[in-house]
C-alpha cells in the first residue's frame, strides 16, 4: 500500500531568504507526504553535508529517486532511509547532499503516515505516544552566528520547565520574549531580531544574563509556575585553536577559565541547560564541566529525565552533531547528560532514532532541534512527541517558529 510511486524535488525559500528542498512522496495507494529541510548557519564540523539546493536536487534525482519509486515502502522508514544511505553511498551524504536526504525521508514518513491515517507522531511513535509534551526551549535574546553586532553568546532560552500544559508553556515563551522588548525599551536599548526571531541587541552578555533573569521571573510570577533559563554557547564559533581560548570580544578565556565562568553562570542564573559550552572536539571539557555542575546524570538509569534542581543539562550540539558514534565517545567520556537532535544533520529520521534510542538508554535527555534557518515544516515537533523527548528547542515567534510551537499546541488538542 506504502510503495512510493513518484518522488517531487524543488527550490523553495528558507527563513533567511536562500533556497532549500522540498521533497513529495507519493505512494501507490494515494498516501502523500511533503517535507522540506532546515540549514544551519553555526554548523557543527562533523555535521553531514548539505549541499546548494540545486544541486542536492539534481544529485538524489539521478541517485536516490530510482532506488525508492517502485521499489520501496514509505511505511517502512528503516528501508527508506537505507536507500538514501546506499544511493548516496558516501557515509556522510556529501553526493546527494543531507538536505535532500532529510527531506525526502521526513516526506516518505508522512506519506507513511497518512496511508494509515495517524497522526506522524504515532506512526513514528506508537499508539501510546501523544501523552506527555516536551519542554520548549524558547530562544529570547540572541547574537553569535545568528546576528551581529549582539551577545557573544548565540542563544538565552527560556525554559517554562513548571507549565502544567505544553500551550501554556509556548505562551509562556511568548510572553518572555514581549517583556524582554519592553526591559530593553525601558533601558533605551534598540534590538532588532536575530535570525530565529530572539532579540538581538548590542549588549554584552553580562547585560543579557540580568535582562532575561527578570524577564523569566516576571512572567513566572505573573503566570504562577517555575520558568528557569538555559544557554546555547555555541562555543565552537568562540573558540579559536591557535590561541587555545575561547574569545569574547576583547577578552579571552582559557578552557579551564571558560569552564569556570559557565559553572559560574549555572550557580548564579541557576540555569536549567547550557548547550555546546565548549568546542565541538573537546569531549574532556564537556565531561569536567557535566561532572561539575550536571549531577553525574550520565550514568545509566541514574537520570529520571527531565529538569532536577541538582542536574543542569549539558547539552552535545555541534559536539555530536546527531551521531551515534560520537555519542557513544561522549558516552564514554561522560561528556554532557543531553544530546541535541537535529535530523538534517545526521540526514535521516532512522539515525535520528538510533542516537535518541542510545542517548535514552544512557541516560541522556534528548533535545529535538530547528535550526537558524527553518520552514513551515513541523516534522520536529512530531518526532519530539515520539520519542517522549524531554525538550525541543524551536524559538518563540515567527511562522516558521511557531509552526512547530503550533503543531504541538494542536498534537495536545487531537487536532492533527
Ligand atoms: O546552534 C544551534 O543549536 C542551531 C539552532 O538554534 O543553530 P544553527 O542552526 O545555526 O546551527
Ligand atoms: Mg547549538
Amino acid at each position: 500500500m506504502t510503495l512510493i510511486s513518484s518522488i517531487a524535488l524543488r527550490r523553495v525559500l528558507d527563513s533567511r531568504g536562500n533556497a532549500t528542498v522540498e521533497a513529495d512522496v507519493l505512494t501507490e495507494s494515494g498516501g502523500f507526504g511533503r517535507a522540506a529541510a532546515p540549514s544551519g548557519a553555526s554548523t557543527g564540523e562533523h555535521e553531514a553535508i548539505e549541499l546548494p539546493a540545486g544541486e542536492a536536487i539534481a544529485a538524489a534525482r539521478e541517485h536516490a529517486v530510482p532506488r525508492l519509486v517502485g521499489e520501496v515502502y514509505a511505511g517502512n522508514q528503516r528501508a527508506v532511509d537505507a536507500a538514501l544511505q546506499a544511493a548516496d553511498g558516501t557515509g556522510n551524504f556529501s553526493e546527494i547532499g543531507a538536505n535532500s536526504a532529510v527531506a525526502i525521508s521526513m516526506a516518505a514518513a508522512k506519506a507513511g503516515a497518512d496511508v494509515l491515517g495517524a497522526p506522524l507522531y504515532q506512526h513514528l511513535g506508537g499508539t501510546f505516544r501523544g501523552e506527555s509534551f516536551p519542554v520548549p526551549l524558547g530562544n529570547v535574546v540572541g547574537g553569535g552566528e545568528h546576528a551581529k553586532e549582539a551577545t557573544h553568546i548565540q542563544e538565552f532560552l527560556a525554559a517554562p520547565v513548571g507549565a502544567p500544559s505544553v500551550s501554556e508553556a509556548v505562551f509562556a515563551n511568548a510572553a518572555v520574549h514581549a517583556r524582554i522588548s519592553e526591559l530593553l525599551d525601558d533601558r533605551g536599548i534598540p534590538a532588532a531580531k536575530g535570525d530565529e526571531g530572539a532579540w538581538a541587541p548590542p549588549i554584552s552578555d553580562a547585560e543579557a544574563f540580568a535582562v532575561v533573569g527578570e524577564a523569566v521571573d516576571d512572567v513566572a510570577s505573573d503566570l504562577g509556575f517555575e520558568i528557569r533559563f538555559g544557554l546555547d554557547m555555541a562555543a565552537a564559533e568562540l573558540y579559536d585553536s591557535e590561541a587555545d581560548a575561547y574569545v569574547y570580544g576583547d577578552q579571552t578565556r582559557s578552557t579551564a577559565e571558560q569552564v569556570d565562568y559557565v559553572a559560574e553562570m549555572v550557580d548564579e542564573y541557576d540555569l536549567v541547560y547550557v548547550e555546546d559550552p565548549l568546542d565541538e572536539n573537546d569531549y574532556e571539557g564537556f565531561a569536567e564541566l557535566t561532572e561539575r555542575v550536571g549531577g553525574g546524570a550520565s550514568a545509566p538509569g541514574a537520570s529520571g529525565r527531565g529538569p532536577r534542581a541538582d542536574r543542569t543539562l549539558i547539552c552535545g550540539d555541534d559536539l555530536f552533531v546527531t551521531n551515534v558514534d560520537r555519542l557513544r565517545d561522549g558516552i564514554d567520556a561522560g561528556a554532557g547528560n543531553a544530546i541535541l537532535i537535529k535530523p538534517n544533520q545526521i540526514g535521516t529520521l532512522s539515525d535520528a532514532f538510533d542516537a535518541i534510542e542510545l542517548a535514552t538508554e544512557n541516560g541522556y535527555e534528548t533535545v529535538v532541534s530547528h535550526r537558524s534557518g527553518e520552514t513551515e515544516d513541523a516534522t520536529i515537533a512530531h518526532l519530539a512527541v515520539a520519542t517522549d523527548a524531554g525538550f525541543i528547542k524551536t524559538g518563540t515567534v515567527g511562522g516558521e517558529r511557531t509552526a512547530k510551537l503550533n503543531e504541538l499546541v494542536r498534537i495536545a488538542d487531537d487536532a492533527v
